[in-house]
This record gives structure tokens, sequence and C-alpha cells, in this order.
């Protein structure tokens, strides 16, 4: 599979502060790629990087191939892009921009898709940007991007201020790109969103690339196990290689990474009130990676 994004050794400094601090990605052809971390972590400083709003202290970045800072003006008509924040003129109405943005990229049948996706996503078309609410200019931004039908699709949060069904026509539209072959490159605050809907993500934190995970492959076998014991030592619980071992009185949690045969040995000489073992999710390890 070919890479669409390719990013090696990427800083940005400002003074002495490292916003981005030496980050290597590869993301794939055709996959949905989330990127996920606490606040000022530095997903909106690599995103403004890849798109040339800023430029890198140091490091390389390419989209198809070509170099994000070089090839920006070439690049930018085969990537969609919908900021954090969106901005537009007050006075246009969401037709406005959606006429505008078929015009400025000689979309054919555009009225036909505009039609569709004003319904979809259920958006009044003569309302003028100024009497949107946050979540219905969000709306604007993303179809005007999907309308596009770029081969990259780079989303900044784009969830933040939809309403739950309209976050789930959403993915439901992006799933369906994907598998026609477009790229999706999404930062996200919402960890389910992750886990249900990306192919892989990369965890940033304090400007480094903490943790890249595989999703959805069914192939990791951490669980997390839960129960209550009073007979239980943390020492047994070393003993077999469970890791991240909290206890709160009788309760215990842990993480159990090893032939599950051991701990049912370990737990059937105790008195074990309950159990439950599950696998670990992207939830139980990205958030103790916030921490
Ligand atoms: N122009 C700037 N000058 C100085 N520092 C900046 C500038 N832009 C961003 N930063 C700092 O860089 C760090 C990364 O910011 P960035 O906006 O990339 O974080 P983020 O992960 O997108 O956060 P959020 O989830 O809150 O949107 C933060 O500490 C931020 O304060």
């Amino acid at each position: 599979m070919a890479s669409i994004i390719e990013i090696k050794g990427l800083t940005k400094k400002y003074k002495n502060m490292k916003a981005v601090n030496n980050i290597s990605l590869e993301i794939e052809e055709g996959e949905i790629y989330g990127f996920i971390g606490p606040n000022g972590a530095g997903k909106s400083t690599t995103i403004k990087m890849l798109l040339n709003f800023i430029f890198p202290t140091s490091g390389t970045a390419s989209i198809l191939g070509m170099d994000c800072v070089k090839q920006s003006i070439e690049i930018k008509k085969q990537v969609g892009y919908v900021s954090s924040d969106v901005r537009y003129y007050h006075e246009m109405t969401s037709l406005d921009i959606f006429n505008y943005t078929a015009e400025f990229h000689g979309i054919k049948n555009s009225q036909e898709v505009i039609q569709h996706y004003l319904e979809y996503f259920e958006i009044e078309p003569s309302k003028k940007i100024a009497d949107l609410s946050l979540g219905n200019k969000k709306k604007v931004a993303i179809v005007s991007a999907l309308l596009q039908n770029p081969k990259l699709l780079i989303l900044d949060e784009p969830t933040n201020g939809l309403d739950p069904m309209i976050q789930h026509r959403l993915f439901e539209v992006l799933e369906e790109k994907s598998h026609a072959g477009m790229t999706i490159f999404l930062s996200s605050h919402d960890l389910h969103e992750i886990q249900t809907h990306c192919d892989r993500a990369a965890f940033i934190k304090n400007g480094e690339i903490i943790s890249i995970e595989e999703i959805n492959k069914g192939k990791d076998i951490e669980k997390k196990v839960t129960l209550t014991s009073h007979t239980l030592e943390e020492a047994h619980l070393i003993g077999i290689g469970a890791i991240q071992i909290k206890q709160e009185e009788d309760k215990w949690q842990f993480i159990f990474n090893q032939e599950l045969d051991q701990l049912i040995q370990l737990l059937a000489k105790h008195h074990v009130e309950d159990l439950e073992i599950k696998p670990l999710d992207l939830e139980d390890k990205f958030l103790s990676m916030y921490e």
C-alpha cells in the first residue's frame, strides 16, 4: 500500500518550547487514521505543518509523495481540510459556500451532490453563516471538504459541536469514502470515536508520539481484570506477571497479558467473590496515557 502522508522527524519550536518534537508517522492509502492526545499536545500544530500554514523548525512531511513546504499548492488541490474552528464570511449562505467550492474545484454534477449532502446532513441552504450555530457551521465545512472528493481528507476535531445523529452520519460517509480509497486523518478527543471508526491511531503528548495502535484487528491479548478477593495479595499478582495493579480494600484491578491458565490457577487457591476479564480496549490504554 502507498503512503499518503509521510512525516519524518518533524519538529516545531516556539522559542524554547517544542510544540511538536521529532515526530514520524506514515499513513497508508484508504486508512482512517486517528490522531489523539490531550489539549495542547501538538495535534493542530502537526496538521498546520502538513498544510503549510506554518513552517517546520526541522524535519520533513510529504503528502501524496509531494513535499509539504515546496509543493503545497499542488497538495492543496488534492486535500480536503476541516479546521477545528470554522470561519467563513458571515454574509454568505451555506449554499453560497457549496457553490463556490464546487466552482473553484470544477466539480461535475455538483448540484446533485450538494442536494444530497444538504439533505443528509440536514443543512438549511439559505441561512447565513452569521446565523448558524457552531455545529451547523461545522457541517458546512465538512460538506465543503467532502464535495471536493479529495484523495486525502484532514479533519481537525470534526465532531466537536455535532449532535450524535450527525456524528453517526459523518462516520457512515467517512467509512464509505475510505472503502472507495480516500485516506482520512482526523484528530479527536473522543476515545470511543477513535476505537469505533479508525484503523489505526497515534497518541501524541507534549509534542511526542508515545504510541501507535492498530485498532479492531482482534490481535490484542491484553486483558483488563477486575475482581474482589480478601485473601489475594499484590505479590501473588506480580508473581504471575500482572501489571498496573490497583487495589482498594479487597477490590483489585490489573492488566494481564500472559496465558489465562496462570491466572485461573492462582485464583483457584483464593476466595474470589466476583471476577470480570475483558479485552483491554483503546479507552483503557489511552486514558492511562492522559495521566
Ligand atoms: N503560535 C504559537 N506560539 C506559541 N506557542 C504555540 C503557538 N501555537 C501553539 N502553541 C503551543 O503549542 C502547543 C501545541 O498546541 P496545539 O494547538 O498543536 O495542541 P492541540 O493538541 O491541537 O490541542 P487541542 O486539543 O487543545 O486543540 C501548545 O502548548 C500551544 O500552547
